[in-house]
């Protein structure tokens, strides 16, 4: 029987974005791909990203995160699911433990993240800073400036989207910018076509995003690994970075999502925060028959 079945998980929400908090603390369990999978499959723990906790690796860290889309593949970043895990780890009646001055460092694969409360039910998280060359996205060409790639949809002559920004925050962006409302185009076709092209050779998160004002951005996400999804923590951060490096914006915006608002400032320290809601919707034990007959 899988070491996962009857482990006890938080069902969460970040602006939207469905998350699932697993405490794996203090035993040597990993989750599979196929695990993975098979939790997001299950109604009582659907999520678009799983997020794991580890016990820390770095000294002077709290925990070690490893998050999973609905795919079951890896990301080195997830800003909503980080905001759910400090819920999780300072508020929690069960996995909580003191936290110096409420604010806990977590590392993930891509690097360090931090993140405290603000309220009872919103949290900031410093996500590091932004990654902007083209092998840190990364692109399969070496492009010199990635505020704009060479990447369209639709005929050349008369594109639908086109020359995109790239930006990692840990994880692959790209960000196109339009004019009219980003719910006037067809992501979920568009979607899983660039998430998989080429010029992504880790795959990439496709944002549509419109400058509605100096600090306001309205943003529709097409999630690597996860498709759709009613927000996205990471790209709206990297959607503010690329606008502020075109000049659209300052260094701050208000992100205005399917499933709500996230704040997200680029700081003149290069790190980007963002702040938003986490929403507890209930917890749950993992059924043993959940992981029944998996090929790992
Ligand atoms: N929804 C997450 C992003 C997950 C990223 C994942 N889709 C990937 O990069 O593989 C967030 O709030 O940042």
């Amino acid at each position: 029987m899988s070491p996962l079945a009857e482990r006890r998980f938080l069902k969460m929400h970040g602006a939207g974005n469905a998350i699932v908090v697993l405490d794996l603390r203090g035993s040597s369990i990993r989750v599979a791909p196929a695990e993975a999978r098979a939790i997001a499959a299950d109604a009582h723990s659907r999520f678009d990203q799983l997020m794991v906790v580890h016990d820390p690796v770095t000294p002077g860290t709290d925990a070690f995160m490893r998050i999973y889309n609905t795919d079951g593949s890896e990301s080195g970043a997830c800003g909503n699911g980080t905001r759910c895990v400090g819920y999780a780890l300072l508020d929690d009646p069960a996995m909580a433990r003191p936290a110096e001055n409420g604010c806990l460092t977590l590392e993930t694969k891509a690097g360090l993240v931090a993140v405290k409360r603000v309220t009872d039910r919103s949290f900031t998280v410093d996500m590091g800073q932004p990654r902007l060359r083209w092998d840190e996205i990364p692109l399969a060409e070496p492009f010199p400036d990635t505020r704009r790639i060479e990447l369209q949809v639709g005929p050349i002559d008369d594109p639908i989207l086109h020359s995109p920004a790239a930006v990692s925050m840990g994880n692959p962006h790209a960000i196109f910018f339009v004019e009219r409302d980003p719910d006037s185009y067809d992501l979920g076709r568009i979607g899983p076509l660039l998430e998989a092209h080429p010029i992504f050779p880790e795959r990439a998160n496709i944002s549509i995003a419109q400058v509605t004002g100096r600090d306001t951005i309205k943003l529709r996400v097409w999630e690597r690994g996860a498709g759709l999804t009613l927000a996205c923590g990471t790209a709206a951060c990297a959607t503010v970075v690329a606008a502020s490096r075109l000049r659209m914006i300052g260094r701050a915006a208000r992100v205005a999502l399917p499933g709500g608002e996230l704040a997200i400032e680029w700081r003149a320290d290069d790190h980007v925060l963002m702040t938003g809601p986490v929403f507890l919707e209930g917890e749950g034990t993992f059924a043993p028959d959940l992981f029944a007959g998996l090929d790992g």
